[in-house]
């Protein structure tokens, strides 16, 4: 389905990520044979050409978007269907096969593996997510208090202050967000975060997220949660074996998915 369906009468739709015909292929060494051993990688330097053990994954078929400024994005689909692949190349952490992404302003991944430091504590890491999204300390003080009040890591106890090893998936996904939330982004791009935090953290998240959008900025949300995306995105993508099947207003595209997957 074309994404000229999405039309936006109010003002002057400025592109922020432009996706052109991408192909993004996984190349795993060993996956035939099983032996990735020393050996077998000086063979392959030597020979300068891949070995027999190497298998192709094809992720991202073929695929073209373009995102506009205060667009909230959904990305579905089923396991594996590419949606986190497309997002790295969005970010700029894959390179495409074939085909161009082009983007306006520095995208920012945010995924459930984002690097925050697990031996640090949850203080310290928020100046590093911080620092490393471009904030200045200054900046980061300011806004730390609001950090960790959004996150909710410190409702039930001091728990800032011990290191971020000693959280749940669900704190550390928090915290992430929160650190991540509290910059306005050009293209943020949200992978998963929100389905491990509980029902009133989602629904700070939602309208964070919803925010982050009037700040003129754009938003990709990876969810397998069809309420969230509901909740949150005007436009969806569905991926499947790595291609766009349909690209679209959210509620027209959620309800084919879920005809889809009901069956
Ligand atoms: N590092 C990797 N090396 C090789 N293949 C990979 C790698 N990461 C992902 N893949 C493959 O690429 C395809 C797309 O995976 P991807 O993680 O993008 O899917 P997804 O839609 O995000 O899935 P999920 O909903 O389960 O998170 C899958 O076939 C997966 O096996």
């Amino acid at each position: 389905m074309a994404e000229q369906n999405i039309i936006d009468t109010t003002s002057e739709r400025i592109p922020t990520v432009i996706a052109d015909d991408v192909h993004i292929v996984y190349r795993v060494y060993g996956g035939n044979t099983g032996r990735g051993s020393a050996t077998a990688a000086l063979n392959r330097i030597v020979r300068r050409k891949p070995g027999a053990g190497v298998r192709e994954v094809h992720a991202v078929k073929g695929v073209s978007f373009t995102a506009y400024r205060g667009q909230a994005i959904g990305l579905i689909g089923s396991n594996g269907s590419g949606k986190s692949t497309l997002l790295k190349a969005i970010a700029g952490l894959l390179p495409a096969e074939r085909g161009k992404v082009y983007t306006d302003g520095q995208p920012s991944l945010l995924g459930v593996n984002a690097a925050l430091m697990n031996d640090l504590t949850g203080e310290k890491n928020v100046m590093l997510g911080g620092l490393a999204m471009g904030m200045s300390r200054e900046q980061i003080r300011e806004r730390y208090q609001s950090i960790v009040d959004f996150s909710g890591i410190n409702e039930k106890g001091d728990f800032i202050t011990l290191p971020m090893r000693t959280y749940s998936s669900g704190m550390a996904a928090r915290l992430r967000f929160s650190i991540a939330a509290a910059k306005d982004h050009d293209v943020l791009m949200i992978d998963e975060a929100l389905a491990t935090g509980d029902r009133a953290f989602q629904k700070r998240s939602e309208a964070r997220i919803r925010e982050l959008r009037k700040e003129a900025g754009t938003v990709f949300l990876v969810s397998h949660n069809n309420k969230s995306i509901r909740d949150t995105c005007d436009r969806v993508l569905w991926l499947e074996r790595g291609e766009l099947l349909m690209d679209g207003p959210t509620d027209e595209v959620v309800r084919a998915y879920e005809k889809e997957t009901a069956r």
